[in-house]
């Protein structure tokens, strides 16, 4: 993929391959959320709106959530942008279009059965045309990731971050750089997937650039939200809600985006050491401050009881975020919720590992063992079963 980096990275910044080939105020349900997540004295104490009186940030990515609803409400086919993909064109080698884009879908699905395998063996129950656009999504935000995550990171600066934005914006307007651009280029053609989230991560990468420490958790959450929360609102639309659901969009959507703040918050505690050791700490500074705890405790790495019960407090919070996930995944259509419950199973089991070690994530990775992955799939089917409840919720137009 030294194409991206041709392409995101100046010729000063030279580089080689990525990749290898290279709530809210009015509205009852986020109220009760932020009330769930005040509901213990202490640590846990949501106090966002009141620590900045202008807006939280639940309250700024409300608003995205909620726009993202209305698009799907809308069915929105942007037609008009999508590629020619005429079968009739054929290149110098023999192929078409069609089966250039194909091909393209093809690597999208081998990038994701190499990088997240069991995820790739969910996907393999959607519908072809589903499991395909999720891959290519996949694979731009591993790609996105990459840049400040991977070998090449050092190369990365903040202009490297905009020429890929614009390639984002280039690929939405059906002008894709390479294949798999063309892959994502097509799904957001034919699903109603807004360019929001994806700017928006775009914009978490250069958080991590310039921001090394998180004042509060309303900074932590933004971050989240950008790196993550942003993954479970670019799905969905091509996830696709059950027919029978009696949910809101917006309700389905709060719980994606639910998801992806647990899965991330999952990921920093369960990296404390690996990122102290990058000098990042994620940790919210106030709540460590709270605990009687600092930095400096962090680079030391010693579990100590003050630590111990930190940490039992911020699974707790992690976990809350689970809970609000899961009452979104049965009104998923039936064949995107065996993957999401696996992920979800899967992840959450990461926060088991870590008190499992006792607490200590300065030297111990939290992983989730193959056997316990294996129970975990028949439970996550079992589970994706049940689809949307036949109980009246308050309807809001879709
Ligand atoms: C109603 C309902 C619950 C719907 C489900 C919505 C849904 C599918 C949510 C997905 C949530 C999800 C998997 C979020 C990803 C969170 C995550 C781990 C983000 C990581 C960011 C950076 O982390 P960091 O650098 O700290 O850690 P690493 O050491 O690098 O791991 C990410 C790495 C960002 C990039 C994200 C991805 C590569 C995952 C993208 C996944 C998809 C597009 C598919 C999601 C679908 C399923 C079924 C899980
Ligand atoms: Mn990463």
């Amino acid at each position: 993929m030294s194409g991206v980096l041709l392409w995101v990275v100046s010729p000063k910044e030279n580089a080689t391959s990525l990749l290898g080939l290279m709530p809210r105020i009015g509205n009852p349900k986020r109220s009760k959320f932020c009330s769930r997540l005040s509901f213990s004295p202490g640590i846990l104490a949501y106090s966002g709106a009141v620590a900045h009186p202008s807006r939280s940030s639940e309250e700024r990515v409300y608003e995205v959530v909620l726009k993202q609803a209305a698009l799907v409400r809308e069915q929105r086919r942007p037609k008009e942008k999508a590629l020619d993909f005429g079968e009739g064109v054929e290149s110098s080698d023999g192929m078409t279009n069609w089966d250039l884009l194909n091909e393209a879908y093809d690597r999208c699905g081998e990038v994701c059965a190499e990088y997240a395998k069991t995820f790739y063996l969910g996907t393999l129950l959607m519908t072809p045309e589903r499991r395909r656009a999720v891959w290519a999504i996949y694979v731009w935000c591993r790609r996105t990731d990459e840049l400040v995550d991977g070998p090449n990171a050092s190369y990365i600066t903040p202009k490297a971050l905009d020429r890929w934005e614009k390639r984002l914006t280039d690929l939405f307007d059906g002008r894709p750089y390479d294949m798999y651009d063309a892959a994502l280029s097509d799904t957001v053609a034919k699903y109603p997937v807004d360019i929001q989230p994806f700017k928006d991560m775009v914009e978490g990468m250069r958080l991590d650039l310039r921001k090394s420490r998180y004042q509060n958790f309303d900074e932590l959450y933004l971050y989240c939200y950008y790196v993550a929360g942003t993954v479970g609102l670019m799905s969905v639309p091509v996830m696709g809600i059950s027919p029978e659901s009696k949910a809101s969009t917006e309700t389905v959507y709060n719980a994606a985006l639910a998801l992806g703040i647990a899965n991330q918050l999952t990921n920093i505690l369960r990296d404390v050491g690996e990122d102290a050791r990058r000098g990042r700490v994620y940790l919210p500074q106030d709540e460590l401050a709270q605990a009687g705890l600092s930095d400096d405790d962090i680079f030391r790495g010693k579990v100590t009881d003050k630590w111990q019960s930190f940490m039992k407090d911020q699974i707790k919070r992690a976990r809350m975020f689970f809970d609000e996930a899961e009452k979104g995944v049965a009104e998923l259509n039936s064949a995107s919720r065996w993957p999401v419950w696996a992920s979800l199973l899967l992840y959450r089991q990461i926060l088991d590992a870590i008190e499992a070690n006792g607490y200590d994530n300065f030297t111990k990775r939290a992983y989730v063992g193959k056997a316990k992955k294996l129970v975990s799939l028949p439970i996550a089917y079992g589970r994706a079963i049940i689809g949307p409840s036949k109980l009246t919720k308050p309807l809001v137009a879709r």
